[in-house]
C-alpha cells in the first residue's frame, strides 16, 4: 500500500514549494513525508531510510523553511563526513532555498581558508561543512554559531567511524542548546544511539519500514573469483553489461590507483578517487564522471557515502567491503530516486563468510553469477556494435554513403558484408597484461555473537572449525525465507567489524 504524499500537504511555505516545483519534485518520498512535519515542529529526529530516497531534502526542506531571510546570521548547519558530500548537500540546499533566496556556503578542508573567511563575511544563512574545518573556523572565531536553530548530522555513523566524535561534540557545544538536532543515514549501528543520547533531546526515531536495507531496485549478484582472475572478470563484465556509468570499489588507495591505471590500459575511460588525492583533483574527477567524460570511477569507500550521481547503472565491488554498512552505502550509489541498478560483488572463495554477514544485515540474498567467459564478452561487444549501428541509422543522415553501400551489396553477399563490418567494429576483449598487486583475502571472520537461529535467515550453518557460514545446500541463492526474520532487530547488531 502506497499512500502518495504531496508536498503541499506537509505545511511547507509557498516560497519553498516554488523551489520544489522547479526541481521537478512532485511527491514526497516516504522519509520526507514522515519527517518533514515533525521537523517543522522543531522535534529532534533520527531518520533512517534506504540510500537514494531523498534524505537530503527531508532535512533540507524544513530547515530552509525556518530560515529568516531578513536575518543576516547563520541559522542552520549541516555536518557531513567528506568534502564531496558537503559540496553536494550545499548544492541541493541551494536549490531548495532558491525560492527564499537562502544563502548556503560549504566549507571544507583542503580549500583556501582565507577565501572561506571572506565568504563567511557575506553572511550565509546555512553552512555545510566537514567537522575539522568547521571547528577550525570556530577556533579562529571566523564562524559564530550562536544564532543556529537547526543542526544536522548527515551520515552520522560514518563520522563516528572516521573518529570525528570529539569534533562534533565541540561544534555542537558552540550551538545554543535550544537548537533542533537531526541525524540522518541509511544505516544506524548501535553507537549512533549513544551519540544521540548525548547530543539530542528526546529524539523521535523515524525509520522508513522496508523489508530490506537495500533498495529493491538494485539487482544484487556475487561472483566467486580467484584474486588473480578478478581483473579479467571485471573487464568482461564491463564489456557485457556496458554500464552507462559504473563505480568500481577497491579496498585500498593503492588498489584504486592500480585498477584505474589497468582499466585505462585496456581502453576504458576510467579514473580513481581516494583520500590521498588533492581536494581539487577529487572534485575534478567527480566532475568528469558526472559529465560522462569518464565512465568508470574507481573508488575507495570515500565515495560510498551519500554521493548522488544520476546515471550510475552499475556498482562493482572489486573487493568485498569489510562491513555490511559499507556494502549498503556502496551499492546505494546506484538505484537512486526510483531508477534501477545492478551491483556485482567479487568474492574470493575464502571470503564467503563476509558475504553471509552482508546478506544477514541487508536481509537480502545476492544471486550467484558465474564469471563470464571470453566468448560471452565477445558476444557482449558484438551486441554493443549492433546497438550502435541501429542508433546511427536512427540519428544520422547517411545519404552520403548510399551509393557505395549499394555498389558493395551488388557485388557481395549481404550477410558477408555485415559480418565483415561487425568484425571490423567489434572490439575484441582486450587482454593487455596489467599489473595489479595481489590483495590478501580478508581474514576469516568469526562472529562473536552467538548465531540466533530464530532471527535471521534459516539457511546458514555455523562451521565451527573456521567460523565460516556454510550454506546448507548448494549456493546462497537457494536460501529463502527471509520473512521469518524480525525486522525490528536491526541486523546492524550482527556486524562485528565496526570500523
Ligand atoms: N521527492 C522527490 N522527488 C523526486 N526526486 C527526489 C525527491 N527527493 C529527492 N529526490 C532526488 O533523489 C536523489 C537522491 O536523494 P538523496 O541524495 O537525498 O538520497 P539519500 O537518501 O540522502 O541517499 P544516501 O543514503 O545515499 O545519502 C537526489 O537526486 C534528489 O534530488
Ligand atoms: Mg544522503
Amino acid at each position: 500500500m502506497n499512500i502518495v504524499t504531496k508536498f503541499q500537504d506537509l505545511g511547507i511555505s509557498p516560497a519553498t514549494m516554488k523551489s520544489l516545483n522547479r526541481m521537478g519534485f512532485e511527491e514526497a518520498t516516504p522519509i520526507q513525508a514522515q519527517t518533514i512535519p515533525l521537523s517543522l515542529e522543531n522535534k529532534d529526529l533520527i531518520g533512517q531510510a534506504q540510500t537514494g530516497t531523498g534524505k537530503t531534502a527531508a532535512f533540507g526542506i524544513p530547515m530552509i523553511d525556518k530560515i529568516d531571510y531578513e536575518k543576516n546570521v547563520i541559522q542552520g548547519i549541516v555536518i557531513a563526513p567528506t568534502r564531496e558530500l558537503a559540496i553536494q548537500v550545499s548544492e541541493e540546499l541551494y536549490k531548495i532555498g532558491f525560492g527564499k533566496r537562502t544563502r548556503v556556503l560549504s566549507i571544507y578542508g583542503g580549500q583556501d581558508i582565507n577565501r572561506q573567511i571572506r565568504a563567511l563575511k557575506n553572511k550565509p544563512h546555512i553552512i555545510v561543512g566537514t567537522p575539522g574545518r568547521i571547528l577550525d573556523h570556530i577556533k579562529r572565531k571566523t564562524l559564530r554559531l550562536d544564532n543556529v536553530h537547526t543542526a544536522i548530522l548527515d551520515e552520522a555513523d560514518e563520522m563516528l567511524n572516521m573518529g570525528f566524535i570529539d569534533d562534533i561534540e565541540a561544534i555542537l557545544s558552540s550551538i545554543p542548546e535550544e537548537r533542533q538536532t537531526l541525524l540522518f543515514s541509511a544505516t544506524m549501528p548501535e553507537p549512533i544511539r549513544k551519540m544521540a543520547a548525548r547530543f539530542m533531546k528526546e529524539p523521535q526515531i523515524v525509520r522508513v519500514k522496508a523489508k530490506e536495507m537495500t533498495v529493491s531496485l538494485i539487482d544484487q549478484y556475487y561472483i566467486e573469483v580467484q584474486e588473480k582472475n578478478k581483473f579479467d572478470v571485471l573487464t568482461r563484465l564491463l564489456d557485457i553489461q556496458s554500464p552507462e556509468l559504473a563505480i568500481v570499489f577497491g579496498r585500498t588507495k593503492r588498489r584504486v590507483d592500480e585498477l584505474a591505471e589497468a582499466l585505462t590500459l585496456r581502453g576504458y575511460m576510467a579514473e580513481g578517487i581516494h583520500g590521498d588525492l588533492s581536494q581539487a583533483k577529487r572534485i575534478s574527477v567527480l566532475r568528469k564522471f558526472k559529465e560522462g567524460s569518464i565512465d568508470v570511477l574507481v573508488a575507495t569507500d570515500v565515495a560510498a557515502r551519500g554521493l548522488d550521481i544520476s546515471g550510475v547503472t552499475h556498482v562493482y565491488n572489486f573487493d568485498i567491503p569489510q562491513d555490511p554498512e559499507s556494502y549498503v552505502h556502496r551499492i546505494g550509489r546506484t538505484g537512486r530516486a526510483g531508477k534501477e541498478g545492478v551491483a556485482m560483488t567479487f568474492i574470493n572463495p575464502r571470503e564467503k563468510s563476509y558475504l553471509h554477514v552482508v546478506e544477514r544485515t541487508t536481509k537480502r540474498k545476492m544471486e550467484r553469477m558465474d564469471a563470464p567467459t571470453l566468448d560471452e564478452a565477445l558476444e557482449g561487444q558484438q551486441k554493443a556494435v549492433v546497438e550502435k549501428v541501429a542508433q546511427t541509422i536512427e540519428e544520422n543522415n547517411l545519404s552520403y554513403y548510399k551509393q557505395t553501400a549499394e555498389e558493395l551489396l551488388a557485388n557481395q553477399d549481404a550477410v558477408a558484408v555485415v559480418q565483415a563490418m561487425l568484425k571490423m567494429l567489434t572490439k575484441e576483449p582486450d587482454t593487455t597484461p596489467v599489473k595489479l598487486t595481489e590483495e590478501k583475502p580478508l581474514p576469516m571472520k568469526r562472529d562473536r555473537k552467538p548465531y540466533d537461529r530464530s532471527k535471521s535467515y534459516n539457511g546458514g550453518q555455523r562451521n565451527r572449525s573456521n567460523g565460516q557460514y556454510k550454506p546448507r545446500q548448494g549456493h546462497a541463492g537457494k536460501r529463502s525465507n527471509y520473512n521469518n526474520s524480525n525486522n525490528k532487530s536491526n541486523s546492524n547488531s550482527n556486524s562485528n567489524t565496526y570500523r
